[in-house]
């Protein structure tokens, strides 16, 4: 079997969708797995971006069907999380109106990371580094991220919803334990395309659509030039389409070099 068709079958992609269809099933998976862990609904944290908004507009129908059906209250907590200011916050807000929210917060990480980055640099001398890189202070900001999704989601007993889809999985393009840790990925198994597929047939609003991808970890980041590999090659390649070789090689030496982030915690 070709490296590719083994990528694509350990992500369960299909090279095909029917949007509604796949609504409907992630949907269901969502209800199906509140009901069986005895939570009261889901924590979405929301970006401004497009895989946040999509998980957030499947997590609110998933919490409106389980109220009505059962008559109990199911909550879906949208919560905004800007380091500092956010210039594009105004598109979590519009995510938030989209899906009709009526749980959304705003916690700004900003202090909390830079506690943790003045905790870290300050013992760099005797480790004989210098300060930390951009790069990592980015992996801070996405763990403290998590930190306050659970600190709510105890209190609430709600279980934080990941975005991770195929096209970040097999890139590893997510931080180990900061946006990759969570209870549940509603959206795993899909492409780049397919996310967007998804969002468009449940309104999320068009200045998101439009939007470059990027994890909003520094100034100017885009995943596509942070990876060098575009959305479109990446979603080809998962359909099983053929690509240029030397990008088909790049994906796969990610997909090998971040396995670490995808298996089970390595012990003895
Ligand atoms: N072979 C191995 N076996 C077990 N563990 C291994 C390991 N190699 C590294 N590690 C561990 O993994 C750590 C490195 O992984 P990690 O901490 O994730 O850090 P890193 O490799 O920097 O990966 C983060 C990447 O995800 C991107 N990102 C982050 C957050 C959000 C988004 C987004 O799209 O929104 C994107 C970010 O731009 C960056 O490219 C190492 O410090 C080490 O602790
Ligand atoms: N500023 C933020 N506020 C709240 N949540 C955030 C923020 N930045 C990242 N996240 C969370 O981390 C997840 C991963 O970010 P990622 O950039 O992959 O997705 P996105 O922003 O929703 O979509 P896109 O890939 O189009 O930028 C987000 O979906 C969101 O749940
Ligand atoms: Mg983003």
């Amino acid at each position: 079997m070709s490296m590719q068709q083994q990528i694509i079958d350990d992500l369960k992609v299909q090279p095909t969708i029917e949007p509604d269809a796949e609504i409907r099933k992630r949907v269901d998976f969502l209800k199906s797995y509140i009901e069986k862990s005895g939570s009261n609904g889901l924590l979405i944290a929301i970006s401004g971006g497009i895989d946040s908004a999509v998980a957030a507009g499947l997590c609110k129908r998933a919490t409106d069907e389980l109220s009505e059906s059962t008559g109990k209250e199911y909550k879906t907590v949208g919560v905004f999380q800007p380091y500092g200011s956010q210039v594009d916050i105004h598109d979590s807000y519009a995510t938030a109106e989209a899906f009709d929210l009526k749980y959304k917060v705003e916690t700004n990480v900003q202090k909390g990371v830079d506690a943790i980055e003045e905790i870290v640099n300050s013992v760099m001398p005797q480790l004989e580094q210098e300060a930390i890189t951009p790069q990592a202070k980015g992996n801070i900001k996405a763990r403290t991220r998590m930190v306050v999704q659970y600190g709510i989601a105890n209190a609430l007993n709600l279980l934080v919803v990941g975005t991770d889809h195929a096209s970040e999985a097999i890139t590893g393009f997510f931080t180990k334990y900061g946006d990759g840790a969570v209870d549940i990925t509603p959206l795993s198994s899909l492409n780049k395309r397919q996310v967007r597929e998804l969002a468009s047939h449940l309104g999320v609003p068009q200045s998101i659509l439009d939007k470059a991808p990027t994890a909003g970890l520094w100034e100017n980041q885009t995943d596509e030039t942070e990876l060098g590999i575009s959305y479109a090659d990446n979603s080809d390649y998962l359909e099983g389409k053929t690509i240029a070789p030397a990008v088909a090689e790049k994906l796969e030496s990610y997909y090998k070099r971040t396995a670490h982030k995808r298996d089970p915690i390595p012990g003895i």
